[in-house]
């Protein structure tokens, strides 16, 4: 049974308003949070960027009681917290990084059993610890806990891309609270996963109680691009830089240039992300940018956290020198900059969905961006054999190699596979391919946001030009050539 709300807000379009300052929901958004204050179990699939995080922040403001949510990512949670309290809204993280004065806070408020907070963001882990799971059933005894929410629900599965095996011990909540709702999020999530997330919580058990919500993966403002090229070639970089200073030559052109100075735009501001799969390649790809006068940071899991901080401030504020963010995949997953007009993929990224992830960082403000990947048969078998050696390092280091590792390989490959497929094809639209991977059955309009659609002809020339011939890389793969590659996040 759904808690009693509070009084005071009941009106969600009030709340909208006043609490997270927005004047009307997205499509969707409003049947989705009235499914949730009516009690429901609610599973989310939607585009990036669709604003699903609304979705159960605004009930939690509304309803009585605490919500837990499930976050893969530190840097996601303190984002989200961050722009919560700056709402007003008593929202808090517990996890590795908490100091102590304020873990001793959340605990102190979670063992009253009528806690003030109203939002506790929290990692997997956590939620497998004693002392976590002794204040929860204290406040769910209280009647307190509102809801549990797990965001980036595809980390459940292991045939997801971003499989977490502690994700797979949340299936606690239901065994121990039956009555209290879950909600569960995801961007990118096919049949095979949805599946899994439901039997994992517990939902499918109870599928009277469950509201599913399935929308499109499609994204009509990005423009996606598959740009070809060979280790032989090493093009990327003059073909980047050179797209680039065209985008700058026309901005300051005559009829650009008084519209961006009225609106106090730099030339130079065309905030962008380039994905690399290596420390080492973000760090001289960025120093070469910069030695070339356009603003590029490196962002990498080994930098200290305050270089971190300064950097992803600096870019959010579209500071001169911090125009362009070279980055390993440790930056992705809900990165919420609302004008970001490219995602570069500088290599083959290792899985369809974290392809997908990275993109969808573009074009949040709905106006049209561009995702290009450069794509190499070379880079294709290093990362297929970093893949691979993965998969036989987890194996190993697990000792007895699970079911679940095996599952979990199979659907690295599979994803991989597919990736390379949407790379080599081009006999039709990228958003099409896109959206039946995803399993939908509609094909989408694509308004010449694809390099098919923009000219398919072009698009054959160039990859018969571009990519070296599948017998030279077999053979460089039978000496080894491939095999020494690595990447780092
Ligand atoms: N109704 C709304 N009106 C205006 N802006 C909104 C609305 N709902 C959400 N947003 C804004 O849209 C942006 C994207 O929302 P959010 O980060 O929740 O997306 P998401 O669906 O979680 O995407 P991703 O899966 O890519 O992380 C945020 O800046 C959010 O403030």
């Amino acid at each position: 049974m759904p808690l009693a709300r509070s009084d005071s807000l009941q009106d969600i379009d009030f709340t909208l308003r006043r609490q997270f300052n927005k004047t009307s929901f997205r499509p969707h958004q409003r049947d989705i949070i009235l499914a949730a204050l009516d009690g429901h179990d609610v599973f989310v699939q939607a585009a990036t960027s669709f604003g699903k995080s609304l979705c159960f922040q605004l009930p939690a403001v509304i309803d009585r009681g605490i919500t837990i949510v499930i976050s893969p990512l530190l840097s996601l949670m303190m984002n989200q917290v961050e722009a919560l309290r700056a709402a007003n809204v008593e929202a808090r993280t517990l996890n590795s990084n908490t100091p102590m004065p304020e873990r001793d806070y959340i605990y102190r408020d979670l063992a009253t059993g009528h806690p003030h907070t109203r939002l506790l963001y929290v990692t997997p882990e956590l939620c497998s610890m004693d002392r976590f799971r002794d204040r929860l059933r204290l406040v769910h005894a209280q009647k307190e806990l509102a809801r549990v929410v797990v965001d980036e629900a595809h980390c459940i599965s292991e045939w997801g891309h971003d499989f977490r095996r502690d994700f797979k011990r949340l299936t606690w909540f239901r065994e121990s609270f039956p009555d209290v709702p879950i909600m569960c999020l995801t961007a990118t999530a096919n049949a095979q996963v949805r599946a899994d997330i439901l039997s994992t919580l517990g939902l499918d058990r109870t599928p009277a109680r469950l509201r599913c919500f399935t929308m499109t993966a499609h994204r009509p403002n990005l423009h996606l691009e598959v740009r070809f090229t060979s280790d032989e070639a090493n093009d990327r970089y003059d073909d980047f830089v050179g797209w680039l200073k065209g985008v700058y030559a026309r901005r300051a052109a005559d009829d650009r240039r008084p519209e961006l100075e009225a609106a106090g735009e730099r030339i130079q501001n065309v905030p962008g992300i380039i994905y690399t799969l290596s420390r080492d390649e973000c760090e001289s790809l960025a120093a070469a940018l910069r030695c070339d006068d356009i603003g590029a940071r490196p962002f990498h899991a080994k930098l200290p956290k305050e270089v971190k901080e300064e950097t992803l401030a600096r870019w959010i504020n579209n500071e001169p020198g911090y125009d362009i963010i070279v980055a390993t995949t440790a930056f992705g997953m809900g990165i919420d900059k609302d004008n970001v007009r490219f995602v570069v993929h500088w290599r083959l990224p290792k899985s369809f969905e974290g392809y997908y992830q990275e993109a969808g960082r573009a074009g949040r403000d709905g106006n049209a961006s561009y995702c290009f990947l450069y794509y190499a048969r070379e880079d294709r078998d290093r990362v297929c054999n970093m893949v691979m050696r993965d998969a036989t390092a987890t194996a190993a280091a697990k000792a007895k190699a699970k079911a679940g590792d095996d599952a979990n390989l199979q659907a690295r490959i599979r994803s991989l596979n597919r990736l390379v497929e949407y790379c080599e094809s081009t006999d039709g639209c990228r958003h099409a391919f896109i959206c039946r991977y995803f399993g939908e059955d509609e094909v989408p309009r694509c308004d010449f946001a694809c390099d098919w659609h923009k000219d398919p002809q072009d698009l054959k020339r160039r990859m018969m030009r571009g990519l070296a011939s599948e017998e030279w890389v077999s053979t460089q793969r039978m000496e080894g050539a491939y095999d020494d590659y690595y990447y780092s996040d």
